[in-house]
């Protein structure tokens, strides 16, 4: 095991940030965490990197303990925190420098490890990290937290404020990192990033909701889940809370999500008790479940 997490707790005052957290991660492997604003992510990315001590509980990096060992832990791991790290009024060049120099290194030693992410960057080499743009920032932060060739990397919210396609290019590059054997610890609000993890923890006010692959996770979903679309989404979700029957109803992009309470269920009945409501522009369809379907389910 690359990374083990056993019955870990950690409060600030009265507010209890990590509560009885458990789980491993395998060399190699690509797991995430997963959860909104506050859930506790941060917390425990500071506390496997030695940042931060735990009030109870156990957890060792990279075989080494993160109390006893942490110096050895500081330089077998590589940390990207949320807010990136970089010197702002360093050229990319010199952050890459200044990176590769504290772990007692050299650019040209670990080329071969950043090389497919720095190359992207590296045309702005003597621009300084303040002047980039949220994508190649991202790229940067990656390449220091990579220059001294970790085992384990962690990545807190690595995609947050990066537009689309760098985000998409950013899980491509981890993809390339695994392959070269780096476990790695990501952490992300995005469900649909979720999906590119092999195996995710949902988590929420530091508690771990479910672990699994994410093609189980939604697997063990109880029932169908209806996309749901009319002329007023506002009249359409008051409606359907209204309906004796609904068990959930939230807004999920255009549609409303919405599962009932039986197991056989008509679909006529309630597009009838939504044409009387007054409302319009009926659609009611059976849909895919997907990993924010099934946090919302858990965190209920
Ligand atoms: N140093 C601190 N002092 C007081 N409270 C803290 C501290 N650090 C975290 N917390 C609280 O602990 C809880 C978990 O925070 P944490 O930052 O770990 O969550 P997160 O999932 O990383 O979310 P975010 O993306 O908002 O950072 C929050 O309620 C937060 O306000």
């Amino acid at each position: 095991m690359s990374i083990i997490v056993k019955n870990i707790n950690k409060s600030f005052n009265q507010v209890i940030a990590v509560n009885d957290v458990s789980f491993e991660v395998k060399k190699g492997e690509l797991f995430g965490l997963i959860g909104p604003d506050g859930a506790g992510k941060t917390t425990i990315f500071r506390i496997l990197t030695t940042l931060l001590f735990a009030d109870m509980g156990f957890a060792k990096v990279a075989g080494f303990d993160v109390i006893k060992d942490y110096k050895k832990i500081r330089s077998n791991v590589g940390y990207m925190p949320g807010r990136f790290s970089l010197y702002q009024d360093l050229t990319v060049e010199e952050n890459l420098t200044f990176f590769a120099t504290i772990f007692g290194t050299t650019i040209e030693e670990n080329y071969d490890l950043i090389k497919d992410i720095y190359i992207q960057i590296e045309p702005f080499k003597n621009r300084r990290a303040g002047k980039l743009s949220g994508g190649m920032k991202q790229k940067l932060a990656l390449s220091c937290a990579l220059i001294h060739k970790p085992k384990v990397l962690f990545l807190d919210e690595p995609t947050t404020g990066v537009d689309p396609v760098s985000r998409k290019e950013f899980w491509e590059m981890l993809k390339r990192l695994q392959q070269k054997g780096i476990t790695i610890l990501v952490s992300t609000p995005y469900m649909d990033e979720a999906a590119l993890c092999d195996r995710i923890a949902l988590i929420q006010n530091g508690k771990i909701l479910q672990i699994d692959d994410p093609k189980e996770i939604v697997k063990h979903f109880p029932t169908t889940i209806y996309d749901i679309k009319a002329n007023n989404i506002y009249k359409l979700l008051l409606a359907l809370k209204e309906y004796k029957h609904s068990y959930s109803v939230y807004p999920f992009g255009e549609f409303v999500h919405y599962t009932d309470k039986r197991d056989a269920f008509d679909t006529k009945e309630l597009f009838q008790f939504l044409k009387d409501k007054g409302l319009k522009n009926i659609i009611i369809q059976p849909t895919e479940t997907t990993i924010e379907d099934t946090f919302m389910e858990l965190a209920k």
